[in-house]
């Protein structure tokens, strides 16, 4: 029986193997962490990760060819192909901080590799490393083969291939050589980035001219060069690779002496941060140029709907904006604990990406924050509420009793383009939607980042 062992069992590694065990009985899958709570979460009911679907695979698996441990070493050793998906956070000191990668975790992930390695092994490298350094590392630390070149190489590609071919069809699974599969995955995700920040960037200019986003979106996204899809206007956008990608991309630019193409990758984090800013600020100037003692209601806090994950958050800068004007905030998320709020809330930029067991134990409590898990107590007397993620149930909620419980003029600030903006303002708010005709309250009330 085939063995793989994945190191990290984060986001990334914890899924990938569960539907490799699912779709491949005839492998073994053990996936090994550091992190005790992590892998006690994995093998328990509460599993560390919602995404719809996952629990049903995960149990299915589970106990038959999918194992969780924190006994690294054993599982590397005896393992046939090794998944390496620890994390590789931004760099916050030192050589390319704010952009290079930090690779601690991944060298001691590789020394460790190396150290109990008896046998041949096959190492898949899931994190986002630079393919040099990978280079380097294991060719000093190992008598290894890379790239598909050798026959060594050939035939590990080719036992890599017959894992996925087990649920991808042939023609779907791509072989490239190093750098373009790194630059592949780079470019995949400021592409998309790219494509959020040029539609982001359209809404404000719809703002200010009285066009509808939503209805450029949709007359663009006809024209099947461009398509329809990704085109949704919003806060901005988050998630762990969107932003590091970019300034992955970034740092090889200009490590390569490309600064006017660095420029052009940066100015869709630029574009981001701006329209993180512009909402804060459209909220401040719209409730009277002061939030100060008011009570918002921030409904969503995970980056994007159906997931627990809060990394790089649009939530989090809104939240810091309306705090850093002194406004009490009351959150609500379906899937996000208010450990996790508060621990986001308190934390500098980057230290998220580190293991969660690595960050200070109980970071300080932001006392003008309260998590609540309901999104009629967090509305309920506050002046405004600012929708930042779109869970379809926010689009259910019943806003006329919510109008009834709040303090008057009652504000709606949509970054998710999720209301239906025409009821909400029969029903007496003043609303605001992102890229939308704006309400006339807010005419006359330019709200620039
Ligand atoms: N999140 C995504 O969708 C995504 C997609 C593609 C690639 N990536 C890349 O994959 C990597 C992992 O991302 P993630 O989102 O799963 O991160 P994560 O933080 O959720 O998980 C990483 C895990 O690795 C563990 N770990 C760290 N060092 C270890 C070691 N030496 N031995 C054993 N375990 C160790 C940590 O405890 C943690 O549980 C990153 O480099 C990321 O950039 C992420
Ligand atoms: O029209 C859109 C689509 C997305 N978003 C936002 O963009 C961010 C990223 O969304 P999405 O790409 O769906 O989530 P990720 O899980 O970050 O997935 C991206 O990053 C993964 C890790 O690299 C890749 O595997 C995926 O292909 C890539 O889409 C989120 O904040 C979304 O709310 C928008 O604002 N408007």
């Amino acid at each position: 029986m085939v063995k793989i062992c994945c190191i990290g069992a984060g986001y990334v590694g914890g899924p990938t193997m569960a539907v490799i065990a699912l779709k491949c009985p005839s492998i073994e899958v053990a996936v090994v962490d550091i992190s005790v709570p992590r892998i006690t979460a994995w093998n328990s009911d509460q599993l560390p990760i919602y995404e719809p679907g996952l629990e049903e695979v995960v149990n299915q698996c589970r106990g038959k060819n999918l194992f969780q441990h924190t006994n690294v070493e054993k599982h590397v050793s005896e393992a046939d192909i090794i998944f390496v998906s620890v994390n590789t956070p931004t760099k916050t000191r030192g050589l390319g901080a704010g952009k290079a990668a930090d690779l601690t975790y991944w060298e001691s992930a590789a020394r460790m590799i190396a150290d109990v390695s008896r046998s041949n092994k096959i190492v898949v490298e899931k994190s986002t490393v630079p393919r040099e350094l990978l280079f380097r590392t294991f060719l000093t630390l190992t008598e290894f083969s890379l790239e598909g070149e050798t026959p060594d190489g050939q035939k590990a590609v080719q036992a890599l291939k017959d894992v996925y071919a087990h649920w991808v069809p042939e023609g779907r699974i791509i072989t490239t050589n190093l750098w373009s599969a790194e630059l592949s995955k780079l470019a995949a995700n400021a592409f998309l980035a790219q494509r959020i920040s040029s539609v982001n960037a359209m809404s404000a200019l719809c703002e200010a001219t009285g066009a509808d986003v939503s209805q450029v979106s949709h007359a663009i996204g006809k024209d099947t060069r461009i398509g329809p899809r990704f085109l949704n206007s919003s806060v901005g956008f988050g998630g762990s690779c969107f932003q590091k990608d970019i300034l992955n991309l970034v740092y090889i630019c200009e490590c390569n002496g490309l600064t006017e193409v660095a420029n052009y990758w940066k100015q869709v984090i630029k574009v981001n941060d701006y329209q993180k800013n512009r909402f804060v600020n459209r909220v401040v100037s719209s409730m009277f140029n002061t939030v100060s003692g008011k009570k918002i209601a921030v409904l969503g806090f995970a980056f994007k709907k159906d997931t627990g994950d809060t990394r790089e958050t649009p939530a989090i800068d809104v939240c810091k904006g309306l705090l850093g004007d002194k406004a009490r905030l009351s959150i609500y998320d379906p899937q996000v604990t208010e450990d996790q709020i508060q621990r986001e809330l308190s934390m500098n930029k980057y230290d998220w990406d580190h293991p969660i067991h690595l960050q200070p134990m109980s970071p300080a409590t932001v006392k003008q924050v309260s998590v609540v898990w309901d999104a009629y107590e967090a509305t309920k007397d506050a002046h405004g509420i600012c929708i930042v993620t779109e869970w379809e149930e926010f689009k259910t909620l019943d806003f006329q009793r919510i109008f009834d419980n709040m303090q008057k003029p009652a504000f709606v600030f949509d970054g998710r383009n999720v209301v239906n903006v025409k009821k909400l303002r029969e029903i007496g708010f003043i609303v605001y939607s992102i890229g939308k005709p704006l309400d006339p309250w807010l005419k006359g009330m330019p709200a620039l980042a």
